[in-house]
């Protein structure tokens, strides 16, 4: 197990007049056995910085460390570390006990200490039975366990997952996650993890980092990202439906954007004159659609309460303990 470390670390894809940058800096410091998430819309760079990590990309700048090395200009094989891709990248005519035993025999580990990492690692990921099936005779969800069981046959360093989950249906996605959370548990392996899903991110990350345009623009746990959003963009990004962001509502200041999160907005009287334009039923809660002025705002109710007519117009304000006030400018948060 090692800490995994990124100080200034830049990646520019070609050269001269036509390069262009895609990473623009990044530090973090990921502590020896955490579990992070990085998180961000397509083409924000997390593949590119992952791939960075697993030496399948040049580190154009800065450095990457794991544990006290650094692992620029190391090659992939020699920095420690396991990769799974959301591809499985399974050999389809070798049994799942060959395909976890591959990268082992190919290092020329002795066959009996295969064996036993071979099945340790099934009986920790309930393969056990699955040994001398193919892929194909598998579930996907079987063949991304044995993707991750051939990751720990390695006894990585790190652990690296880009997007291992994105070919799985719903349900198995939701069982997978949690399969990970316990096998973090168990292993304690440095891992990261990449996706564009902010609820795989929330609930699996013990921090996270929030990409955006090749900046991290916060790296916090999620509870934290969710209370106190560093920016606009992860606002935005983080929460669904997203927080509410108002720049002409009254009392806005101009230069100010005022955030408020559609469950925290309350009926008052005295408060903002909306306009009900649609309503949407999620079971145990109502979405409205409210129109204020040029504005646009989202209040979530418990599905319970009564609701209004759509045109009618219904009076409310944020609850001031859950109002977030961010730079118009800068996109960056001051309260
Ligand atoms: N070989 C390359 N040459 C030039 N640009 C590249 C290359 N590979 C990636 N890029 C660009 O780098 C940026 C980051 O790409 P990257 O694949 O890291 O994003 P991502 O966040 O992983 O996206 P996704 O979620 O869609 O996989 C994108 O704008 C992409 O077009």
């Amino acid at each position: 197990m090692a800490s995994l470390g990124f100080k200034q670390v830049i990646k520019r894809y070609g050269v001269g007049p036509a390069a262009v940058q895609v990473i623009h800096g990044v530090d973090a410091q990921i502590h020896d056995g955490e579990f992070i998430v990085m998180v961000g819309p397509s083409g924000c760079g997390k593949s590119t910085l992952l791939r960075m990590v697993a030496g399948l990309e040049d580190i154009t700048g800065g450095e990457i460390t794991i544990g006290e090395r650094t692992v620029n200009g190391i090659e992939p094989a020699k920095r420690d570390i396991a990769m799974v891709f959301q591809n499985y990248a399974l050999y389809p005519h070798m049994s799942v006990f060959d395909n976890m035993a591959y990268g082992l025999r190919i290092r020329r580990l002795p066959e009996a200490e295969v064996r036993a990492r071979v099945e340790a690692a099934a009986k920790t990921l309930e393969l056990s039975a699955l040994l001398q099936r193919r892929p194909s005779q598998l579930s996907g969800g079987q063949r991304q366990r044995v993707a991750m069981g051939r990751a720990i046959v390695r006894q990585p360093q790190v652990f690296l997952f880009d997007e291992p989950l994105s070919n799985l249906d719903a349900k198995l996605r939701a069982q997978t996650r949690l399969e990970i959370q316990k096998l973090h548990r168990t292993l304690g392996i440095t891992s990261l993890f990449v996706t564009h899903d902010q609820v795989e991110a929330m609930t699996l990350a013990q921090r996270m980092m929030v990409m955006n345009g090749g900046r991290m623009e916060q790296f916090a746990t999620p509870e934290e990202v969710y209370r106190r959003p560093a920016s606009l963009f992860v606002a935005g990004f983080m929460g669904a439906p997203p927080m509410n962001l108002l720049r002409h509502a009254p009392g806005v200041q101009a230069g100010t954007v005022l955030g408020i999160r559609p469950e925290h907005l309350l009926w008052d009287e005295q408060g903002w004159a909306c306009v009900v334009d649609s309503i949407e039923l999620l079971g145990a809660e109502r979405l409205l659609h409210l129109r204020l002025g040029e504005e646009d705002l989202t209040m979530r109710i418990p599905a319970q309460d009564a609701a209004p007519a759509l045109g009618e117009t219904v009076r409310i304000r944020p609850n001031e303990a859950f109002i977030h006030t961010f730079d118009a400018d800068t996109g960056l948060r001051r309260a």
